[in-house]
C-alpha cells in the first residue's frame, strides 16, 4: 500500500541530523502541511475556501499556551482544551456561515480571521499582546522530552503521516464521495441522502480541528506565541500552499507546503538582498509564483508531474452488496400520489393544480410540450423545490416540502434531465454514492479506517448495479470519458444502487442510440416486473407509448388528459397541444 510510504517521512530528521536548521526548517514544513491538508477537506473536497485556518491555529496555540504558563497544567490537556475551543469557535463560525453561497463564505472567513487577531493583539493582560506569551514547556512523550528540532520532527512528521492516511480513508469513503458530489452539484448529492448544509459544516469542524493541531504543535514547538503566525496573511499562505500544489490532491497539498516553506526562508534572504533594502517582499514573490503555476497547472503542480490520475482496474474485496430492500407490498398499490400540485415563478403558472397517482409495478409517462411543467413537477414531488400548493404523499406518507435529502431515504430516487455525473469519480465511485443513505460510517470511523467493511458492500453495491446496466466493464474509467447515452445509463445504475423503489426520470432516452433505447426499454420493463415504480418524462414518443403503462399529459403547467397510452393519443386536447406546437414551430 503505497500510503503507507509517507511513514517513510521519518527517516528525515536522521538525514537531517547535521543540519539544525534545516530540522527547524523540517517542523515548520510539516506544521504547515497540516494546515494545508485542513484544506484539502475543506476546498479539495468540499469546494469550500476558507482565510481562518491561521486563525483556528491561534485558538489551539493561545489556548494551550495559556494553560500551560499560567494554570501550569501538562501540554496534552492543552491539546484537549485547544482542540475544544478551536472546535466550538469553528462550531460557531461554520452555523453562520456554511449556508452562505457564492463569496459569502471566504469573505466571512476574513472577518473573523481579521477579528481575532485583532483581539490577540489587544487583549494584551491575557495574551501578552504583541509580545506574546513566552516560555511553553516542551511536550514530552513517554518521559523523553521534545525539546530539539531534531527530537520533534518526529512527532511532527508521525502526525502528518498519520493525517495523510486518515485523509485517503475519507477520500475512500460514503463522507469523501459526498463532499465530492456537494462541490460539483448540491442537488444531486440531496437527492442521494445528503444533507449539505450538514455535511459541510461537518466538514468545516474537521479542518478547524486540523488547523488547531498544528497550533499546538507551532505553539509547543517555539515555545513562544504571538498574533503575527495566525495573521490573514499567514491564512493566505497556506491557501497559497495548497491552490499551487493541487488542492484536490493529498500529495499536491504536501508537495505545495514543502515548496513554500523552502521557497520562504529563500526568498527572505534572497529578497532584500536583490532588492537592497529590508522587508516582506517575499509575500509579493508568492503572489507572483502562484499566478505562474496557476496559468501554466491550473489544477495545481501535482496534477501536472503525475498526470490525470488513471484509474487502475482495482481488486474488490470479497464483499456481499448491501441488502437490497425487495420492493414489496402489494402490486397497484398507490406509492407515489400528487394531488393538486402549484408552483409559480413570479407571474408563470410553471404547474397548477397537478394530480396524478403513481403504482407499484407501473410505468407512468408524464408528457407534454416543452415548458409544459413537467421538470417544475419532477422538482415538487422530490422535493427538490417546494411547491407554493398542493400535496405529495410517498408510500402514504406527507412529503410535501421536505428536502430532497430526506424525501429519498424513504425509497424515491431520481434522475436530471441532463445527466448528473462526477467527472473527477470513477464509474463506480458515482454508482457508489448513491448509497450513501443506505450506509452510516461517521467521519470518526472514516478517519480511522474503520468503515472498510460496510465501504466494500457499497462498493459491491454499486457494482452489480452498474453490471445490471451493462457498464460493469467501465467501472474504473473516470466518469467524464462515458458518452452521453452511458451517462444516462449510470444515472440508472445509481437509482438501482441506492434502493430508492420508486424512480422518477427525466428524460433517460435523450442523447441513446436507437439501440441503447431498446436495452433501456427492456430493462425499465424488466424493474416493473420486480415491482419498481417508475414515473418518466420523455419526448421520444415510441419509447414512452412502447413503455408506458398509463400517460400523463400536461400542457401550459395543466394535467390536460391522462389515460393508457391508445386514449391519451385519441384525446383531441393532447392532439391539440401537440399540433399546436408543431404549427407554432
Ligand atoms: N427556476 C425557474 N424560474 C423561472 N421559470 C422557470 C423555472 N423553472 C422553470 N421555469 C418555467 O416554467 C415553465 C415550465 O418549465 P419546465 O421546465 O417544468 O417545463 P418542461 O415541461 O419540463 O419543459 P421541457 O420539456 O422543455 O423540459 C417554463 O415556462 C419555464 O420557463
Amino acid at each position: 500500500m503505497r500510503r503507507y510510504l509517507w511513514f517513510a517521512l521519518l527517516f528525515l530528521p536522521f538525514l537531517l541530523a547535521p543540519f539544525p536548521f534545516y530540522l527547524t526548517l523540517l517542523n515548520f514544513f510539516a506544521i504547515a502541511a497540516l494546515v494545508a491538508l485542513s484544506l484539502y477537506v475543506l476546498t479539495g473536497l468540499g469546494g469550500m475556501t476558507s482565510f481562518a485556518q491561521a486563525a483556528f491555529m491561534g485558538v489551539a496555540a493561545y489556548a494551550t499556551a495559556l494553560l500551560t504558563t499560567r494554570a501550569g497544567v501538562s501540554p496534552w490537556a492543552g491539546l484537549a482544551l485547544g482542540l475544544g475551543l478551536t472546535l466550538a469557535f469553528a462550531l460557531v463560525l461554520g452555523l453562520l456561515t456554511v449556508r452562505l453561497k457564492g463569496h459569502f463564505l471566504p469573505l466571512s472567513t476574513i472577518a473573523w480571521q481579521v477579528a481575532l487577531y485583532i483581539l490577540a493583539g489587544n487583549l494584551v493582560g491575557l495574551t501578552g499582546g504583541h509580545t506574546g506569551l513566552t516560555d511553553l514547556p516542551a511536550l514530552a512523550l513517554f518521559g523523553l522530552p521534545l525539546d530539539s528540532p531534531f527530537r520533534y520532527a518526529f512527532l511532527s512528521l508521525f502526525l502528518l503521516a498519520l493525517l495523510v492516511l486518515a485523509l485517503h480513508n475519507l477520500r475512500e469513503s460514503r463522507l469523501g464521495r459526498a463532499l465530492l458530489a456537494l462541490r460539483g452539484d448540491a442537488l444531486t448529492a440531496a437527492s442521494f441522502g445528503v444533507d449539505p448544509a450538514a455535511l459541510r459544516l461537518k466538514a468545516f469542524l474537521l479542518a478547524g480541528g486540523i488547523a488547531g493541531l498544528a497550533g499546538f504543535l507551532y505553539a509547543h514547538f517555539l515555545r513562544f506565541v504571538n498574533p503575527t503566525p495566525f495573521s490573514l496573511e499567514a491564512s493566505i499562505k497556506y491557501l497559497v500552499m495548497a491552490v499551487a500544489g493541487g488542492v484536490g490532491t493529498i500529495p499536491g497539498v504536501v508537495l505545495g507546503a514543502a515548496l513554500f516553506t523552502g521557497l520562504e526562508d529563500w526568498l527572505k534572504d534572497l529578497l532584500p538582498l536583490l532588492l537592497g533594502r529590508q522587508g516582506n517582499y517575499e509575500t509579493i514573490a508568492y503572489g507572483l509564483v502562484l499566478a505562474g503555476i496557476l496559468l501554466f497547472a491550473p489544477q495545481g503542480l501535482w496534477p501536472l508531474l503525475a498526470g490525470r490520475r488513471a484509474f487502475g482496474r482495482q481488486a474488490l474485496p470479497e464483499a456481499k452488496p448491501l441488502p437490497q430492500r425487495p420492493p414489496s407490498g402489494r402490486r397497484g398499490e398507490v406509492v407515489l400520489e400528487a394531488r393538486g400540485l402549484r408552483k409559480a415563478f413570479g407571474g408563470l403558472l410553471a404547474v397548477n393544480g397537478v394530480s396524478f397517482a403513481l403504482r407499484r409495478g407501473e410505468i407512468l409517462a408524464l408528457i407534454g410540450p416543452n415548458g409544459a411543467g413537467k421538470s417544475t413537477t419532477f422538482n415538487l414531488v422530490t422535493g427538490a423545490l417546494p411547491p407554493d400548493g398542493g400535496q405529495v404523499f410517498l408510500f402514504g406518507k406527507e412529503v410535501t416540502g421536505l428536502p430532497p435529502y430526506r424525501v429519498h431515504p424513504l425509497g424515491l430516487g431520481r434522475t436530471f434531465q441532463h445527466p448528473h455525473i462526477f467527472p473527477e469519480m470513477t464509474v463506480l465511485e458515482n454508482a457508489a454514492l448513491a448509497t450513501y443513505a443506505r450506509t452510516r460510517a461517521g467521519f470518526l470511523q472514516v478517519l480511522f479506517g474503520l468503515h472498510r467493511k460496510e465501504e466494500a458492500r457499497a462498493l459491491a453495491t454499486a457494482l452489480e448495479a452498474l453490471r445490471r446496466v451493462g457498464l460493469g466493464e467501465l467501472a474504473w474509467e473516470r466518469a467524464d470519458r462515458l458518452t452521453a447515452g452511458q451517462q444516462r445509463l449510470l444515472e440508472l445504475a445509481r437509482l438501482l444502487a441506492s434502493g430508492a423503489e420508486v424512480l422518477l426520470l427525466d428524460e433517460p432516452g435523450a442523447g441513446l442510440r436507437a439501440g441503447e433505447k431498446r436495452e433501456l426499454a427492456k430493462l425499465l420493463l424488466a424493474l416493473a416486473r420486480e415491482g419498481y415504480s417508475v414515473l418518466l418524462v420523455d419526448h421520444d414518443m415510441d419509447l414512452v407509448m412502447g413503455l408506458a403503462d398509463r400517460v400523463v399529459v400536461m400542457n401550459y403547467g395543466e394535467k390536460i388528459a391522462e389515460g393508457t397510452p391508445e386514449e391519451v393519443q385519441k384525446n383531441p386536447l393532447v392532439r391539440a397541444a401537440y399540433l399546436g406546437e408543431v404549427e407554432a414551430a
